[in-house]
């Protein structure tokens, strides 16, 4: 690692998640929802290459939102809420095939969101778990509650197989660089609430405008 390499530490990466929550009308804000999303690409990236096909699909989607954010509609690109405002009038979200608007903001950011389902769950686990508990169980049991039910049966198989690649737990604690296990989780403890409100916030407002199940 170079001098001016940082340290992956995930008390940084989970920070943009509680800075995404604008306090006066709880917008998330796209720039550290993306910020956190890149976070936790560089975390998988250090897991090697066998999940490169995960940060591929991630790093693709997070690419995509940053050309809408620097785009001449950047500014409507401000909030989650602001997107799904601007693209549904201007009607720029293909609500029942994939067609003129393939890569919407709104198909791109519903696709991160049931991810970011995936990582509360499999945090979720982490933190409560045992010194005996296998991380290939706890994240396939967190997939299989979330990211599963979208992907095609290659896909799920691919996945699975690669979980098996996974990390001990106690490497995984090293490699977050927070410290101690007992340190892991009181951070856990502290910055999940802010995951599983930005996770609420978006879901609600998916829901309300009949979202959820863009193609
Ligand atoms: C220990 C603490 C930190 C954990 C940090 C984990 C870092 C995780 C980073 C990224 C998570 C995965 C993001 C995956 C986005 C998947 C979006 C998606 O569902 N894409 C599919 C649908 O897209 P469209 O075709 O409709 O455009 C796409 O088909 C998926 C392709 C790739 C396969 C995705 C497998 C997902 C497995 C998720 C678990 C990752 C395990 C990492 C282990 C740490």
């Amino acid at each position: 690692m170079t001098a001016v390499e940082e340290k992956f530490s995930l008390t940084e990466v989970l920070s943009s998640f509680k800075a995404c929550l604008e306090k006066e009308n709880q917008d998330v804000l796209m720039d550290y929802y993306i910020s956190g999303w890149k976070g936790l690409v560089r975390f998988m990236n250090s897991l090697g290459a066998i999940f490169s096909f995960v940060s591929k699909d991630a790093v693709s989607k997070i690419q995509i939102m940053e050309a809408f954010r620097k785009s001449s509609s950047g500014d409507q690109y401000r909030s989650l809420q602001s997107m799904v405002a601007y693209e549904l009038k201007a009607k720029l979200v293909d609500l029942n095939k994939r067609a003129e608007h393939s890569n919407s903001g709104c198909r791109t950011i519903l696709r991160l969101h049931r991810a970011l389902r995936w990582l509360q769950l499999f945090l979720e686990k982490l933190r409560t778990s045992t010194e005996n508990s296998k991380t290939s169980v706890l994240c396939t049991e967190a997939y299989n509650d979330s990211l599963a039910n979208y992907h095609p049966w290659i896909i799920r198989k691919t996945a699975m197989v690669s979980f098996y690649a996974l990390p001990a737990r106690n490497t995984f604690f090293e490699v977050m660089n927070v410290g101690s296990i007992e340190d892991v989780v009181t951070m856990l403890g502290e910055a999940m609430p802010y995951v599983s409100q930005v996770y609420d916030i978006t879901q609600q407002l998916y829901a309300q405008h009949n979202l959820l199940d863009l193609p």
